[in-house]
């Protein structure tokens, strides 16, 4: 395994996952292996986890093709420095923040969604210019086979690798020195991965889960916040990070919630929910009967059918739950609604922040007012307001969690930050020493004062020199401005701005050529005169 990572660190060291050009190439023939291999792909989640092609198709790779798009279209502008505010010490010099790969990304996924959760962050691991061992979940067996025997296909081979494996090898893998690792999986593992990076001083995103609760205000349309909460609790056999694990809601309220709930599941699903193509089946045993312990002692209101040969759990809803009960201590992960009764909005906030941060927050009202009071009084992950998932879609959002729930996010461009370095460069001129003078010792009052003007904007009244200098330093930056906002002619070096002299891409490094000349500061000279005098 050793040697392994070895020649993944050797390609990356040889600086090819760098350049703009090789990491569109590389997310190009990803979209290019999901779009050819699309059946085979389908084919794999739907043994793993008992899914329809549609459902795969819409669950999984639906996502995957949209993160490919919108990092292939945006790529080149995140990839570009973004120059950096300066101060008057640095006002000659060039400042920017320039992305820079990591180096060695590890990314362990999960089982319940196993193509997306390993896929999308290989994505930003690409387009943020890192080498990348995968370690798919060992629980969806065939879609960690066909990435083993896919991506190789398509991706550099060298620089991208799949480790498969059970907890043995995740073990010897988790000893090794990555430059970041991004887990998906449960909190108790979640502190294993933890742990190991320590060693490493290894930075870590941790995707973990929890138990995402769902208001249900008096003020909503029933109906539609009980078919979308069907959706999103059973699509999956209930086994998604974010669905809403539990309700909770006044006491009048729960009787309607399972009426209209087990109206739609009859929708959704048939009379024969067993035969639906639409109704996945628990990954494995273990999880059955972890899922079956839940229900004991439990009010059964709706559903509750179970069948250890094929792991179906129905749909099922629990009314008048204790909040003490274990279905109420451990996330669910399975079919399993229960009803928690709450006198009103204020015992509903105090009972989520009683508990561990959630991965995610789910409130259904027409009171735009108490949306937002919730929110605000509230910490998840996430939140989605009259609706379930939803926010997980939106690539414009980050996607993590908080507290016990997980940390750092990952989506879109959040994907390519969580993957990069955020490099702060200054790039002084050996010139100009003259100005440098105050930071040099022996230090003195007067060199305080200026320091004093230049960075924290401040001068001594009493010292002319200096009120001169504010004055022209005042001047100098209404020039500026002045010149910033007029067009400049074609043949003046000076035409392109900040901006767009700072734009620079990691392939085109070479062909920087930001001149800190653009700067006007006609008094340049009797600033230095001043400072002189005054030192
Ligand atoms: N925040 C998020 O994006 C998501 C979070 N989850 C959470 O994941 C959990 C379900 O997934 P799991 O059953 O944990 O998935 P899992 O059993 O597939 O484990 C996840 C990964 O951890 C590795 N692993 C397992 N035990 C290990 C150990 N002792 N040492 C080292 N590595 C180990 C596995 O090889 C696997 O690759 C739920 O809590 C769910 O909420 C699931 C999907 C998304
Ligand atoms: C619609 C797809 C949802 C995938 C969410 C992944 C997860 O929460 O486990």
């Amino acid at each position: 395994m050793e040697s392994r990572i070895q020649r993944v660190r050797d390609a990356f060291a040889s600086g090819r996952s760098r350049p703009l050009r090789f990491r569109l190439q590389q997310l190009e023939a990803l979209r290019r292996m999901v779009q050819e291999r699309e059946k085979d792909i389908l084919q794999a989640i739907g043994a793993d986890l008992c899914k329809s092609e549609f459902n795969a198709y819409s669950q999984e790779v639906i996502t995957i093709l949209g993160e490919l798009d919108l990092v292939l279209e945006n790529l080149s502008e995140w990839v570009t420095a973004t120059p950096a505010k300066k101060n008057l010490l640095t006002m000659l010099d060039e400042a920017y923040v320039q992305p820079e790969p990591l180096g060695v990304v590890l990314i362990i996924g999960a089982w319940n969604y196993p193509f997306v959760l390993t896929i999308q962050p290989l994505i930003g691991a690409i387009a943020a210019g890192n080498a990348v061992i995968i370690k798919p979940s060992e629980l969806s067996e065939k879609t960690a086979q066909l990435l083993a025997k896919l991506l190789p296909q398509y991706l550099d081979q060298e620089l991208y690798a799949v480790i498969n494996g059970g907890i043995p090898e995740t073990t010897e893998l988790l000893k090794q020195r990555f430059d970041h690792i991004l887990y998906t999986g449960n909190t108790a593992v979640g502190r294993i991965v933890m742990e190991a990076a320590a060693k490493h001083l290894t930075p870590v995103t941790l995707e973990l889960g929890g138990k995402s609760p769902c208001y249900i205000d008096t003020d909503c349309d029933l109906d539609v916040a009980c078919r979308r909460i069907t959706w999103g609790k059973y699509m999956n056999c209930g086994q998604t990070c974010i669905a809403p694990d539990y309700v909770l809601c006044e006491p009048s309220l729960q009787h309607q919630i399972v009426q209209k709930i087990k109206e739609t599941v009859k929708e959704f699903y048939g009379e024969n929910i067993k035969e639906s193509p639409d109704y996945e089946r628990i990954i494995n045993l273990r999880h059955f009967k972890r899922i079956l312990n839940l229900l004991e002692g439990q009010k059964i209101a709706f559903g509750g059918e179970t069948d250890e040969a094929t792991r179906y759990v129905a749909p099922t809803i629990l009314t008048d739950v204790d909040p003490e009960a274990r279905v109420m201590q451990e996330e669910i992960f399975g079919p399993i609604l229960p009803i928690v009764p709450v006198k009103d909005a204020d015992e509903a906030i105090k009972f989520i922040n009683s508990r561990e941060k959630p991965l995610a927050f789910y409130i259904f009202s027409h009171n735009d007012k108490l949306v937002r009071r919730m929110i605000n009084s509230t910490s998840s992950g996430g939140v989605t307001a009259n609706d379930v998932i939803m926010h997980f879609t939106l690539s414009s959002l980050p996607f993590g969690g908080v507290g016990s729930s997980g940390m750092g996010a990952y989506h879109g461009k959040y994907s390519f930050d969580t993957f990069s370095h955020q490099r702060p460069c200054l790039l002084k001129s050996l010139k100009r020493e003259g100005a440098n003078k105050l930071r040099y010792p022996p230090n003195s009052q007067s060199k305080v004062d200026w320091a004093k003007f230049f960075i924290l904007k401040r001068f001594n009244r009493g010292k002319l020199g200096l009120l001169l200098l504010a004055l022209l330093g005042i001047v100098a930056a209404v020039l500026l401005k002045l010149r910033l906002r007029c067009p400049v002619s074609s043949d003046d070096h000076r035409s392109h701005g900040p901006a767009l002299s700072l734009r620079v891409r990691p392939d085109t490094t070479e062909e920087r050529s930001y001149s800190n000349s653009w700067l006007p500061l006609p008094n340049y000279s009797s600033v230095k005169q001043l400072m002189n005098q005054s030192f």
